[in-house]
C-alpha cells in the first residue's frame, strides 16, 4: 500500500511507515505523478481535494491533518466511495495562544487591560469555546455569536453578529468559511459591517482569509475612524495584499495553528483515523512523540498582572516572532510558503511548569492552560 503524506506534517512519515509505504510530497501543488499508485492521500489545507484532483487515481482514502475542511469537496469524496476524515480541534489551542499574544501586546501598546475590554467571539467550536474559557478565567467579558449552536439549541448565550458589531471592543473570527446556505461565512466582514463598526475597534482574522473582504478591510483602515487589525490568513494566499500588510497590527504567514503540539495532534488524528479506516485501529499518545521542551519550568512570585501574563506567555510564543519575517518576505515567489515549511518550533503554555507561591496565581494559570502548581 502506497500512502502520500504532505511534506510539512510532522511525525507522518515516521507514523504511516507502520501502515505501508510513504512517500512525502509538496502540498502545493501537489505532483499529479505520486497520485497514479497511491492508495491513500495526507494533505494540509493548502491541497484542494476534488474530482479534478483525485478522479480516475485509485485513492481510497482522503485525511487532511486540519480543522478546516473548504480545501475538501466531501460531497464528491462521499460519491466515488473515497473514506475521509480531517482533525477536528487538532489546533484549537495554538490559535487561542496566538490571540492571546496578539491582544496582550496590543494592550501594552495601547496602553489598555485586556479585562477591561468586551471581547465578541464568532464561531464558538473548538477554537472559539476554549478561547471563551480562558478569557473568562482572566475577568475578560465576552460576548458569543453562532447562530448554527443557536439554532441547535446549544447550552449558552448566543448573540446576533449585530449585537457584537455594536458592543465588543474587540472582535474575534474562528468560523468554518462556508460559501453559501444560511450559515455563510464568505465575505461575512464586509464593507457594510466595516462602516457600522464604531471607532477604536480591534479585529482578529485566524480562521480563513475570504471570511473578511479584505479590500474592504484595506479600505477601512486607510480611512478616519480608528480600527486595529490582526490577521492570520488572507484573501488570497499566497500571495496576501502587500498594502494591506502594511496597514496591520500584527500580519502572519496562516501560522496561528502550528504549535507542534496542534501539527503532531493533527497527524496523530487522521493516522488513527486511517488505521481504522483498514481494520488496523491503533492509539498514538502525543506524548510519545513530543520532543521535551525548550524552556520547561519557571517559577513566579505575587499576584497575577496583565503584564506579568504577558512576559509569561511570551516565554513560550510571542506571535511577533512570526509578524517580522512575513513582513521581509512578503510578496517574493514562494516565501510565504517557505515561512511555513521551515516553521521554527513553537510550543504550547501546557509545555511549561510554573511554579507559584500565590495560590489565586497558580489557579487562574491552570486554568489558562499552563502547566501551574503551588510551591
Ligand atoms: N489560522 C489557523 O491556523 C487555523 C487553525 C485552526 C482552524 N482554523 C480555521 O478556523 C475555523 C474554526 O476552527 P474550529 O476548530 O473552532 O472549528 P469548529 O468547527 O470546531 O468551530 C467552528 C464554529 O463556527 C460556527 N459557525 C459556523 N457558521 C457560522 C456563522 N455563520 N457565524 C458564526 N459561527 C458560525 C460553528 O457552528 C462552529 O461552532 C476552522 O474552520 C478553520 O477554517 C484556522
Ligand atoms: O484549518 C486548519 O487546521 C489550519 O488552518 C491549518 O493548520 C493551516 O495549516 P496548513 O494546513 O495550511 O498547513
Amino acid at each position: 500500500m502506497k500512502i502520500l503524506v504532505d511534506e510539512n506534517m510532522p511525525y507522518a512519515v515516521e507514523l504511516f511507515s507502520r501502515l505501508g509505504n510513504v512517500q512525502a510530497v509538496p502540498g502545493r501543488p501537489i505532483p499529479q505523478d505520486a497520485l497514479n499508485d497511491a492508495d491513500a492521500l495526507m494533505v494540509r489545507s493548502v491541497t484542494k481535494v476534488n474530482e479534478s484532483l483525485l478522479a480516475g487515481k485509485p485513492v481510497k482514502f482522503v485525511g487532511t491533518a486540519t480543522a478546516g475542511t473548504d480545501h475538501v469537496d466531501d460531497a464528491w469524496l462521499a460519491s466515488a466511495g473515497i473514506g475521509f476524515s480531517a482533525a477536528p480541534g487538532c489546533n484549537a489551542i495554538a490559535v487561542v495562544e496566538y490571540v492571546f499574544s496578539s491582544l496582550l501586546i496590543l494592550a501594552q501598546r495601547d496602553g489598555f487591560q485586556l479585562r477591561d475590554k468586551t471581547v465578541g467571539i464568532i464561531g464558538v467550536g473548538n477554537v472559539g469555546s476554549r478561547l471563551n474559557a480562558r478569557l473568562e478565567a482572566l475577568g475578560v467579558r465576552t460576548l458569543l455569536c453562532d447562530p448554527p449552536r443557536a439554532d441547535r439549541g446549544d447550552a449558552g448565550e448566543f448573540w446576533p453578529l449585530e449585537k457584537l458589531v455594536a458592543e465588543a471592543d474587540i472582535l474575534t473570527f474562528h468560523t468554518p468559511l462556508n460559501m453559501s446556505g444560511p450559515y455563510a461565512t464568505h465575505h461575512l466582514v464586509d464593507a457594510g459591517l466595516l462602516a457600522r463598526l464604531p471607532a477604536d475597534r480591534i479585529l482578529v482574522n485566524a480562521c480563513r482569509g475570504e471570511v473578511v473582504d479584505n479590500a474592504a478591510l484595506l479600505d477601512a483602515l486607510d480611512g478616519s475612524k480608528k480600527l486595529t487589525a490582526v490577521l492570520d490568513v488572507w484573501e488570497p494566499e499566497p500571495d496576501l495584499s502587500l498594502a494591506l500588510l502594511d496597514k496591520v497590527a500584527i500580519g502572519t504567514a496562516h501560522i496561528a495553528g502550528y504549535s507542534l503540539e496542534g501539527k503532531a495532534r493533527g497527524t496523530t488524528q487522521v493516522f488513527e483515523a486511517f488505521s481504522q479506516f483498514i481494520g488496523q485501529p491503533q492509539t498514538v499518545p502525543l506524548e510519545s512523540l513530543l520532543p521535551a521542551p525548550e524552556f520547561a519550568e519557571v517559577t513566579l512570585s505575587g499576584a497575577l498582572s496583565e503584564p506579568k501574563l504577558l512576559r509569561l506567555i511570551h516565554l513560550v510564543y510571542d506571535v511577533r516572532r512570526d509578524d517580522r519575517p512575513l513582513r521581509r518576505v512578503a510578496g517574493k515567489p514562494g516565501e510565504f510558503d517557505k515561512l511555513r515549511k521551515f516553521y521554527e518550533e513553537r510550543r504550547e503554555w501546557s509545555s511549561l511548569r510554573v511554579i507559584c507561591d500565590d495560590a489565586a496565581t497558580a489557579d487562574v494559570l491552570k486554568k489558562l492552560g499552563f502547566n501551574s502548581q503551588l510551591g
